[in-house]
């Protein structure tokens, strides 16, 4: 060994490495988790980069899962937050997107984890890490055929899962990476998980205009000046009259659950399936939908053009 007599008394007396984020990629290469010093923790299907689980300190889950949710790769998620891209639905009428399976082909996909990142906080008393960044990557170049042959356009995707004690950030960077200009729209289907939708109530949506998915025919409206109450089959596409920075927030009983801030993420779908539960082959268990509200985040009306080269970003928070 090396003799240092002039070390310097600082290095000497370094201390041990704060706590970090542990991440791992588990199951053969098709999930990536990370927990907290803190003890949250998040899970990531590489398949659609559907976040699967997200458990506070405590380990209590915050997102719904259906028992039925095929996990292997060969259908979309049933819960978690899986991503709509590039069309919300379907859109028989929008030439570039007409061939395109409905909510598009990002959550069919398998992405690539590109890696973390981590910050520090002053307010971890330990001095450990308070939220690792999680990043996905989608391009052209991992698409099946199938799906490049119906959406024949150059994209890179890159989604950024953030957990910290205070909530879940998802983002999503869109670039065009053509030569060609294309528009597209986005969303993230968050399945929110609560213990007795009869007791939840939403605001954030007052007065503000929304699409009536359920109504026939399909309508817009405005909604009341006071919160959404879900008593039946709902399926909404707000455009809050607050913008995305007001939040949107979701209550049970009287008590916050969940805050949700959106950034160039105009319109929020509001989704339960009520009774009609039990004809989704993979929702159980058929009454789940008790237990669950989906409040997405999306740009969904209209079309988000992108020219050549170009990029566009956008996301939300959503804090318990
Ligand atoms: O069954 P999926 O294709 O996963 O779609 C589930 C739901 O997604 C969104 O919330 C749409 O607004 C609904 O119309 C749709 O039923």
């Amino acid at each position: 060994m090396v003799d240092r007599p002039k070390k310097p008394s600082a290095l000497a007396a370094t201390p041990g490495l704060a706590p970090q984020p542990q991440v791992n990629i588990t199951h053969s290469n098709s999930t990536v988790s990370a927990v907290l010093p803190t003890g949250e923790s998040v899970e990531i299907l590489l398949y659609g980069a559907t976040i699967t689980s997200w458990k506070d300190a405590a380990g209590d889950e915050k997102l719904w899962l259906s028992e039925k949710a095929v996990t292997d790769g060969t259908k979309a998620v049933r819960g978690g937050i899986p991503l709509v891209f590039p069309v919300f639905g379907t859109a028989p009428d929008h030439e570039a997107t007409s061939k395109l399976p409905q909510h598009g082909f990002a959550r069919t996909s398998t992405w690539e984890f590109l890696g973390k990142s981590t910050s520090e906080s002053s307010e971890t008393k330990d001095g450990g890490d308070s939220s690792v960044k999680l990043d996905f990557g989608l391009s052209d170049a991992e698409l099946s055929e199938e799906s490049k042959k119906a959406w024949p356009y150059s994209f890179g995707l890159i989604y950024s899962v953030t957990l910290s004690k205070d909530g879940l950030t998802t983002t999503m960077l869109v670039r065009n990476e053509g030569e060609t200009s294309w528009d597209f729209q986005l969303l993230m289907h968050s399945y929110l998980r609560i213990s007795d939708i009869s007791a939840v109530s939403v605001t954030g949506l007052e007065s503000s205009s929304y699409v009536d998915k359920v109504a026939s025919p399909i309508s817009t409206t405005t909604s009341p000046d006071g919160p959404v109450k879900i008593t039946g089959k709902t399926d909404r596409v707000y455009t809050p009259a607050g913008g995305p920075s007001a939040p949107v927030a979701i209550s049970e009983g009287g008590k916050k659950k969940f805050s949700i801030v959106r950034d160039n993420l105009n319109e929020v779908v509001v989704w339960n399936p009520w009774v009609d539960a039990k004809s989704i082959g993979d929702f159980a268990p058929a009454d789940g939908y008790k237990q669950m509200i989906c409040v997405e985040s999306g740009a969904v009306k209209g079309w988000q053009k992108l020219e050549a080269g170009e990029t566009w970003e956008g996301g939300q928070i959503i804090g318990v």
